[in-house]
C-alpha cells in the first residue's frame, strides 16, 4: 500500500477526501483502502477526522470512488437497522475481514433474501424481455454507481426468465443454511436489499463454505441488487445517479463485460452451481458438456470472481471457501482454455464438442492411448502379409519391425522361453519360428537372393572335359606324408617348419607322364584333422600313408573315417619299404580290420608299396592315382565362372589378403569379381604353385589369389562373378548373417553356461580363445586342444579368428574367463593395457608345441617358470629412409614406453609379427641414443630388416621370468 496514494487523494479531493475520510473514519480505517488509495497510520486517520467534520454522506457520495464509497452511502442510506449494524460489527473487529459473525449473519441473509425477492420480483416482470439484458443491465449499474459484476450477475438472473430464478434460489440456498439461523431480519433487507448486503454480506459469507462462489456474486450483487431495486421502486437518489455517472465512465468496460456475462453467464452459472452443490466430481463437469458452445462464459465468470476477490474487502475466509468451487471452476476452465487455444490453432469448434471437449483439456494422454490402439488394430496384417521371410538368423529388431510389434515384446516373449537377447541382438531361424508364432505370424526360410546372383550354370556335356584329381595325403604322424608330397614333388623343401608342425597348408600339381595330379599339402600331424576333413570336401582322392614298420595307428584310423565319412575312395600307400622292419602285410591285415580290404583280399582298396626316402614306388602310387580318377570320371566344365574352394588364406605382408584356392568348376582369371566366404574383391593377381603369375586357372589347380577384401577361411568357397557389384552384395549379405551367426551363438553359449556350472558342479572348465596369423594353424591347435580335455578339466575354444588380438577378444575373454592363445600375433599397447585392467591371461607362441605343452602342463599342475617378453616400449614409424651400405632406416615416434637400443625389436605389421631381431641403430637426430622415450621421434634400423613400411610399429622388449598361472 503505498502512504503517498493517500496523501495525494488528501491534495486531490481536498473536499472530496474529506467526505471519504469521513466515512472512513465512521466505518474504520480499514476501509478507507477503497480502491484510490491505502491510509496511513496515524497521521492520515486525523486528517481524515478532520476532513469528515466537513462533508457528509453527499460530498462523499459525489466524489467518492468506486468500491469503498458505495458501501458507505448504502449504510447512509440503508435504514437504520442495517446502518446501526455495522459499524458494530466493523468497529468490533477493526476489521472487515474480520468482522464477527453473529452480526454479519442476519445482515447477510437479509441482505441474501432481500436480493433473492428483489430478483424473484424482476424476472417476474422481465420475463417477457429475457434476453435484453444488456439494457437493462447496463441501467442499473448506472443506477448504483458500481455496478460489479455481482451486480450484473442478479441482473441478468432476474432479466432472464428461469435460469435467472434458478440462480437466486441457488445463491439463496448457499448463503442461507449457514444463515438461516440468524436470519431474523430479513424484511427489513427486503426493504432495503442494495443498503445491508455489500459489507456484512462480504463479511459472514467468508464463513460459509458452500458459497465461494456465491460470496463474490453476492458480495456484489446486494450492491447491485439494492440499487436496482431501489430505482425500480423508490427512485434512484440524485447522489446515486452522480455518482452512477461519475463512476460510470470509469466502469463501462466493467459494466459492459459484466452485461454480456450476464448472458452467457445463465447457463453456465447454473451449471456450475449444480456442480458445486454436488460434491461428487462427475457432476461438475457435465455442466460444459452439456453448453460446449458457450465455453467463454465459463471463462469470464471465473475471470470476474477472481479479480473481485483479489479487490474484495475480507478474502481471507472467502478464499478457503472459493478453493474449492473456484478449483473446480477453474479446472473446467482450463480445459476451455486448452479448447480455445485448440481453436486458435485452426481447430474447428465441432472437434473440441462433448467428450472430446475433456479429452482435449484433461485427457490428452488417454486420447492418444486411444489412438494407439485403434492404431495397432488397424495394422493386423492380413493372413498373407503375416508371413516373414528370414535368413538362417535375423537381427531381433528387424524381425520386430517386419512384424510391426514392439522390439520390447519381443524381448519378453524370447525371456520367457529363456532366451535373452538384446534389440540388437540376433536369433536363429528357429527361435525366430516360436517367436513370431507367438505372435501369429509365420516363419520361412528365406532363400537369399544369393542363389540368384550365384546362378548355377547348367553344364552340358560336351563342355566337360576330364580334370585332374585332386589328392590329400593322410596318415599318422612321421609315417612320411609330408617326405611323400616332398618326394612328389620334388622341389619343395621339407625341413624348415617352426617346432617340427607343418603349419601353413598348401597345394600344389604335378604333371606325371598319366595326366595332371593335384595335391593337397595337408600335413600329417593330427592336430590338422580339422583341415583334413575339409580337405575331403574338396578332395577326390586320398592316399593314406601308413608306414610299414609302424601299422595302423590312431591318426590313420582316424584318416580312414574322415575319407568314408567323405565318401573318397583311398589309395594305400605302404611306406618307408625300405626299412628293414617293413611288414606290409601287417599294414594290410591291420587295415581290413578297420574296413580298409586290399583288392588282392578281395577288396577294393588299392595298395602301393611305396618309399617316400628312397623315392621307390611313388611312379606306381602315381599311376594308381590316375586310374582311380579315370574310374572316378572326374569331369568339370572349364567355360564358366569359377568355383572353388580356399585352402589355404592369411594377410601377406605387402600385399595384402591372400589365398590359396583351388578351383573346382569354370576357370577364374584375372580381373574376375569374386567373392569368398564374407570376403570379396577383383583378382588383381593369380600365382601358380611354381610361384608363376598366370592369367588363369581351371579346374583343379591351385593358386594363390589377391585382391580379396579380407583373410577368408580355410575352406571357404569362391565364386567368380559377373561383377564386383554382384560380389559386394552377396559378401555383405554373408557378412550380415555370420554375424549373426556368432552373436547369436554367443548368447547361447553364456546361457549354457550357467547351466553348465549347475549341472556339472565342480567340474572345471578352461576356456580359450586363439589368434593365429593363418587359419592353419587354428584348426591344428584346435584340434589338439579339444583333444587334451579330460574329465577333471574340459577345455573349451570359445573363439578361434585370424589376426591379432583386440579388444573384443579381451571383452569376451574377460566376461567367459577364457585365456588368450596367440600364434605369430601381438596385439597393440591398447589391448595390453585392457588385458592388464580386465585381468585376462594373454599367451603368445610362435610354435604351437610350446602351446600345448603350457596347457597340458598347467592341467597337471606341472606348469613350470616360463619366460616371456615385457614390452618396453613402441615406436611408430612414420617415414622410411634408404640409407646405401646400411639399410632402410625407420622415423619414428615413441608411442609408448621407451625404445632401448639394445634390447630386442619385434616389427608389427596390422598386428602381425612380421619380423623379430635387434636393433641396429637408435638416433636422435643425428646422435645416437640409449633410449627414447614417449612423445619423442627418432631414427630406427633393424638388424638385418630392411622391409620397414609407414605405419608399422617397432616393439621393444626385454625376455623375463614369470611364473605362469592358468585362470580356471
Ligand atoms: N626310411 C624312411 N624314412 C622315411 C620315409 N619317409 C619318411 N621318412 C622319415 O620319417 C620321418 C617323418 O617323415 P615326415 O614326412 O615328416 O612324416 P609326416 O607324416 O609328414 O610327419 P608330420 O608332418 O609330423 O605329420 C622323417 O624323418 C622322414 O625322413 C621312408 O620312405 N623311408
Amino acid at each position: 500500500m503505498g502512504r503517498m496514494r493517500v496523501y495525494e487523494l488528501a491534495k486531490e479531493l481536498n473536499m472530496t477526501n474529506k467526505a471519504l475520510l469521513d466515512k472512513i473514519a465512521k466505518m474504520d480505517a480499514v476501509e478507507v483502502r477503497s480502491h484510490m488509495s491505502a491510509l496511513e497510520d496515524g497521521e492520515i486517520e486525523t486528517i481524515k477526522r478532520f476532513v469528515m467534520g466537513k462533508d457528509k454522506e453527499e460530498e462523499e457520495n459525489q466524489r467518492v470512488q468506486p468500491s469503498v464509497v458505495r458501501r458507505r452511502k448504502r449504510r447512509s442510506g440503508r435504514s437504520g437497522s442495517s446502518g446501526t449494524q455495522q459499524p458494530e460489527s466493523l468497529s468490533s473487529t477493526g476489521n472487515a475481514e474480520k468482522a464477527p459473525d453473529a452480526p454479519a449473519d442476519p445482515q447477510e441473509k437479509e441482505a441474501v433474501q432481500a436480493e433473492a425477492q428483489t430478483r424473484e420480483e424482476r424476472p417476474a416482470a422481465s420475463q417477457e424481455k429475457p434476453e435484453n439484458t444488456a439494457k437493462p443491465a447496463a441501467k442499473p449499474p448506472k443506477k448504483n454507481k458500481r455496478g460489479t459484476s455481482a451486480k450484473v450477475l442478479f441482473r441478468p438472473e432476474a432479466s432472464q426468465p428461469e435460469p435467472a430464478a434458478e440462480e437466486k434460489t441457488e445463491i439463496a440456498e448457499e448463503t442461507v443454511p449457514q444463515q438461516e439461523a440468524p436470519a431474523p431480519s430479513l424484511p427489513d433487507v427486503s426493504e432495503k436489499p442494495s443498503e445491508t448486503p455489500d459489507i456484512p454480506v462480504k463479511e459472514a459469507l467468508p464463513e460459509t463454505e458452500d458459497t465461494a462462489i456465491s460470496q463474490t456474486e453476492i458480495s456484489k450483487a446486494p450492491e447491485s441488487a439494492p440499487k436496482t431495486a431501489e430505482g425500480a421502486k423508490a427512485g434512484e437518489g440524485a447522489a446515486e445517479k452522480e455518482e452512477a455517472e461519475a463512476a460510470q465512465s470509469a466502469r463501462k468496460k466493467k459494466k459492459n463485460t459484466a452485461a454480456k456475462i450476464i448472458k452467457r453467464i445463465d447457463p453456465a452459472v447454473l451449471a456450475q452451481m449444480k456442480s458445486d452443490r454436488n460434491p461428487s466430481k462427475p457432476a461438475a463437469r457435465p455442466a460444459p458438456v452439456e453448453k460446449p458452445a458457450e465455453p467463454d462464459p465459463l471463462e469470464l465468470l471465473i475471470a470476474n470472481e477472481t479479480p473481485a476477490q483479489e479487490t474484495a474487502p475480507s478474502s481471507g475466509s472467502r478464499k478457503k471457501k472459493g478453493k474449492d468451487s473456484l478449483s473446480k471452476d477453474l479446472a473446467e476452465s482450463r480445459i476451455e482454455d486448452g479448447e480455445r487455444k485448440s481453436r486458435k490453432k485452426g481447430r474447428k469448434k465441432s472437434v473440441v464438442e462433448g467428450d472430446a471437449l475433456y479429452n482435449r483439456g484433461k485427457k490428452g494422454k488417454r486420447g492418444k492411448k486411444q489412438e494407439q490402439h485403434q492404431k495397432t488394430q488397424i495394422t493386423v496384417p492380413k493372413a498373407i502379409k503375416r508371413r516373414i521371410k528370414v535368413d538362417d538368423t535375423i537381427v531381433l529388431a528387424e524381425l520386430a519391425k517386419r512384424m510391426g510389434i514392439k522390439a520390447s515384446l519381443m524381448i519378453q516373449k524370447l525371456m520367457m522361453m529363456d532366451v535373452m537377447a538384446t534389440v540388437n541382438q540376433t536369433i536363429d531361424y528357429d527361435t525366430a519360428v516360436i517367436v513370431a508364432g507367438e505372435f501369429g505370424f509365420e516363419v520361412e526360410k528365406a532363400s537369399f537372393e544369393e542363389e540368384n546372383i550365384l546362378q548355377a550354370h547348367e553344364d552340358r556335356p560336351e563342355e566337360m572335359i576330364t580334370r585332374a584329381p585332386v589328392v590329400t595325403v593322410m596318415g599318422h604322424v612321421d609315417h612320411g606324408k609330408t617326405s611323400l608330397l616332398d618326394t612328389i614333388r620334388k622341389t619343395r623343401v621339407v625341413t624348415g617348419e617352426a617346432g617340427g608342425i607343418t603349419q601353413h597348408i598348401g597345394a600344389y600339381s604335378v604333371e606325371t607322364d598319366g595326366g595332371r595330379i593335384t595335391f593337397l599339402d595337408t600335413p600329417g600331424h593330427e592336430a590338422f584333422t580339422a583341415m583334413r576333413s575339409r580337405g575331403a570336401k574338396v578332395t577326390d582322392i586320398v592316399i593314406l600313408v601308413v608306414a610299414a614298420d609302424d601299422g595302423v595307428m590312431p591318426q590313420t584310423v582316424e584318416a580312414i573315417n574322415h575319407a568314408k565319412a567323405a565318401e573318397v575312395p583311398i589309395i594305400v600307400a605302404v611306406n618307408k619299404m625300405d626299412k628293414p622292419g617293413a611288414d606290409p602285410d601287417r599294414v594290410k591285415r591291420e587295415l581290413s580290420e578297420k574296413g580298409v580290404v586290399a583288392e588282392d583280399w578281395g577288396g577294393d582298396t588299392i595298395f602301393t608299396h611305396v618309399s617316400a626316402k628312397a623315392n621307390t614306388g611313388i611312379d606306381t602310387l602315381l599311376e594308381m592315382v590316375l586310374l582311380q580318377a579315370e574310374v572316378l570320371d572326374l569331369k568339370a566344365n572349364p567355360d564358366k565362372k569359377a568355383l572353388g574352394h580356399v585352402v589355404e588364406a592369411k594377410l601377406d605382408t605387402g600385399r595384402g589378403p591372400v589365398a590359396t584356392v583351388l578351383i573346382q568348376e569354370g576357370t577364374l582369371k584375372t580381373g574376375d569379381a569374386v567373392v569368398c566366404g564374407i570376403h570379396h574383391g577383383k583378382i588383381r593377381a593369380m600365382v601358380n604353385d611354381k610361384g608363376t603369375q598366370i592369367g588363369e586357372a581351371g579346374p583343379s589347380i591351385p593358386v594363390e589369389i589377391l585382391g580379396l577384401s579380407g583373410v577368408p577361411g580355410a575352406g571357404d568357397e569362391l565364386f567368380a562373378l559377373k561383377d564386383e557389384k554382384d560380389a559386394k552384395q552377396v559378401s555383405t549379405h554373408r557378412s550380415q548373417k555370420q554375424r549373426a551367426k556368432e552373436l547369436a551363438r554367443t548368447s547361447r553359449m553364456s546361457l549354457e553356461k550357467l547351466f553348465e556350472q549347475m549341472e556339472e558342479g565342480e567340474v572345471k572348465e578352461l576356456n580359450l580363445i586363439l589368434k593365429a596369423d593363418v587359419q592353419g594353424s587354428i584348426e591344428a591347435i584346435r584340434d589338439s586342444l579339444e583333444k587334451m580335455s579330460s574329465p577333471e578339466v574340459k577345455i573349451h575354444i570359445i573363439h578361434a579368428a585370424t589376426g591379432t588380438v583386440t579388444e573384443s577378444d579381451i571383452s569376451l575373454a574377460a566376461v567367459s574367463n577364457a585365456i588368450i592363445l596367440g600364434f605369430n600375433v601381438r596385439p597393440g599397447a591398447k589391448v595390453h593395457d585392457m588385458a592388464r585392467e580386465e585381468n585376462v591371461d594373454m599367451r603368445f607362441y610362435d610354435i604351437i608345441y610350446n602351446a600345448l605343452k603350457d596347457i597340458q602342463d598347467a592341467m597337471v599342475g606341472m606348469m613350470a617358470s616360463t619366460f616371456e617378453e615385457k614390452v618396453l616400449g613402441r615406436a611408430e614409424v612414420r617415414q622410411t629412409f634408404f640409407i646405401p651400405k646400411i639399410g632402410t632406416i625407420a622415423g619414428c615416434f615413441i608411442t609408448d614406453g621407451t625404445v632401448f637400443r639394445n634390447q630386442k625389436v619385434r616389427l608389427l605389421r596390422d598386428g602381425v609379427i612380421m619380423y623379430d631381431g635387434k636393433m641396429s641403430s637408435l638416433k636422435r637426430f643425428k646422435d645416437d641414443a640409449k633410449e627414447v622415450a614417449k612423445g619423442y621421434e627418432c631414427g630406427i634400423g633393424i638388424e638385418n630388416y630392411n622391409d620397414l613400411k609407414t605405419g608399422d610399429i617397432i616393439e621393444s622388449y626385454e625376455i623375463i621370468e614369470i611364473k605362469p598361472s592358468l585362470k580356471e
